[in-house]
């Protein structure tokens, strides 16, 4: 392999920073600008380990892209550089812009997080040839088979740049990646039905069920795929609580009108949680208007809850009969083979074979939470990986064993959480919630979350608040690097599960 274009940076590779610099030089070099530019402009350095290296991608879809066609190339490149054998794992770096920035953009808070690259950013502008062009290693990416028959913005597809349009979206959270069953057919069917005719079918839809059931996801999912087809549209995915912190916010600074305007000019409202308006007058009044708006305009809005219309209590009776005035459907626990298949598929996304036993053993002992779930599936496959074993039902009893061992009901408090992660760690619970951002703390905080995500129903901003306020894109950031660190690092594996294990067992 010619290195030639590095400029001498070998000598330094090791150097996070360094090694970065010089493996773009090299892999531009090798694949060309437009592949380089259409593919690989977005990518950020996450972290470097002994024999991995974590990169960012910006969304699950050039991840999964590039993994398919250039993580050889990749590979390759970063050990040639690096002289030692190393696997490059791509993750999806998505931060969630903050009410401030969409007020005032300037950098997003990402909290430990890779830092923008300066050299990311010129990229754009590099347009010498290719020293050793490639033949394109992609194809064109293709529009979906077929319009929406009556989508009247058809033929004005703007692919690529939907910024302004599309807002608060996780791309993870696909009708793809969701599965079915009898549990959740009819909230799926009327999901899709939406999706696929926005205020065409039942508006609004509401969707209610017990915690981590796949309302969020199914909410996202309709998000994903208005964006996806219908070129244009403005769609908004926004928790109650980021929603209610807007609205506070825009009373308390500017006013009220740019926040009136950014949800009025909505076509897809989507709105998680609406049980948190529970009591809250003037938010209630608020989006009471927000909703006669939209409805009146003929634009979709779905809502989810943990209890339906008729049991939020001191909900205001015209709210609650406009919420009533659609289609409201729920989701239940999934069945025993409903949680088998969610397993499965979550294996198959992760690339990781899993012995059936091992999969009924998860599936018949987490049976009423899928967010459970799919910790459980994680915190498996990260144990195997580390210590190198095949994962087989003993392993999974083992590494679960508090959850098979308890069977009382679930009291873990974000106090309880706080103070074991504090005592484990040697910090206060003070510095946990604190803005400070030193290192070792940073990684304890992280870990945290991970654990508040992964023992309570708590939602992200409302684990964000647990925080000291911070945005709740800081908690999506952290959840989503300890699960990837877990199955690198045998420490962070170990400060998880025994963090999880003594919050239990002060149960
Ligand atoms: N049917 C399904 N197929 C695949 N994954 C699912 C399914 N249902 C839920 N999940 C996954 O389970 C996790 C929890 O789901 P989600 O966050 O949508 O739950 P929720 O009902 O909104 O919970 P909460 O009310 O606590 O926010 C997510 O990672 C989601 O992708």
């Amino acid at each position: 392999m010619d290195t030639s274009a590095i400029d001498g940076a070998e000598a330094q590779v090791n150097d996070p920073d360094n090694l970065w610099t010089a493996w773009e030089a090299l892999l531009q070099a090798q694949v060309g600008d437009a592949t380089w530019r259409t593919w690989c402009s977005g990518l950020v350095p996450v972290e470097l380990g002994n024999a991995t290296w974590i990169l960012g991608a910006p969304s699950s879809i050039i991840r999964d892209r590039l993994e398919q066609r250039l993580l050889p190339l990749f590979e390759h490149a970063a050990s040639e550089l690096l002289d030692r054998p190393v696997r490059v794992v791509l993750t999806v770096q998505r931060v969630e812009p903050t009410v401030q920035q969409l007020l005032d953009p300037t950098p997003p808070e990402s909290e430990a997080g890779p830092e923008p690259n300066p050299s990311a950013r010129e990229r754009g502008r590099a347009s010498e040839p290719a020293a050793h062009p490639v033949e394109p290693l992609f194809l064109p990416v293709e529009p979906p088979a077929e319009e929406p028959a009556d989508d009247p913005h058809r033929g004005s597809r703007r692919v690529g740049n939907r910024s302004g349009e599309v807002s608060g979206l996780d791309p993870r959270y696909t009708f793809d990646a969701f599965v079915i069953g009898s549990s959740n057919r009819f909230a799926h069917a009327a999901a899709l039905s939406v999706a696929e005719k926005p205020a065409g079918s039942y508006n609004p839809l509401f969707i209610h069920g017990g915690a981590g059931l796949g309302k969020t996801h199914l909410l996202h999912a309709i998000g994903n795929y208005v964006a996806e087809n219908f070129a244009g549209r403005h769609v908004r995915y926004v928790s109650t609580e980021t929603f209610m912190n807007e609205f506070v916010e825009a009373i308390r600074t500017t006013g009220t009108s740019a926040f009136k305007r950014r949800y009025r000019e909505c076509d897809v409202l989507l709105i998680d949680d609406v049980q948190f308006m529970e009591g809250k007058e003037a938010l209630q009044e608020e989006f009471f208007h927000t909703f006669n708006h939209l409805y009146g305009a003929s634009k979709q809005i779905v809502l989810t809850s943990d209890r339906p219309p008729k049991s939020i209590a001191t909900l205001e009776s015209r709210l609650r009969s406009r919420f009533l005035s659609g289609l409201i459907t729920d989701v239940q626990p999934p069945d025993l083979e409903t949680r088998l298949a969610i397993l499965q598929k979550k294996a198959e996304r992760e690339r990781v074979h899993i012995p059936m036993d091992v999969l009924e053993f998860i599936a018949t002992n987490v049976t009423d939470n899928i967010r459970e779930l799919e910790g459980a599936l994680i915190r498996v496959t990260a144990y195997g990986s580390l210590n190198g074993q095949p994962i087989t039902r003993e392993l999974a009893e083992h590494v679960l064993s508090d959850l098979v061992s308890s069977r009382q009901p679930r009291r873990v408090t974000p106090q309880l959480i706080l103070a074991a992660t504090a005592e484990s760690f040697g910090f206060s619970v003070e510095e946990l919630t604190g803005p400070s951002r030193r290192r070792p703390l940073v990684t304890a905080r992280q870990i945290s979350m991970y654990v508040f995500r992964e023992l309570t129903d708590l939602s992200y901003p409302a684990i964000a608040r647990e925080f000291g306020g911070r945005d709740h894109s800081t908690v999506i950031h952290a959840v989503e690097r300890i699960t990837e660190m877990m199955k690198e690092q045998r420490a962070i594996y170990e400060q998880v599960t025994d963090l999880i294990l003594r919050i239990k067992s002060a149960l």
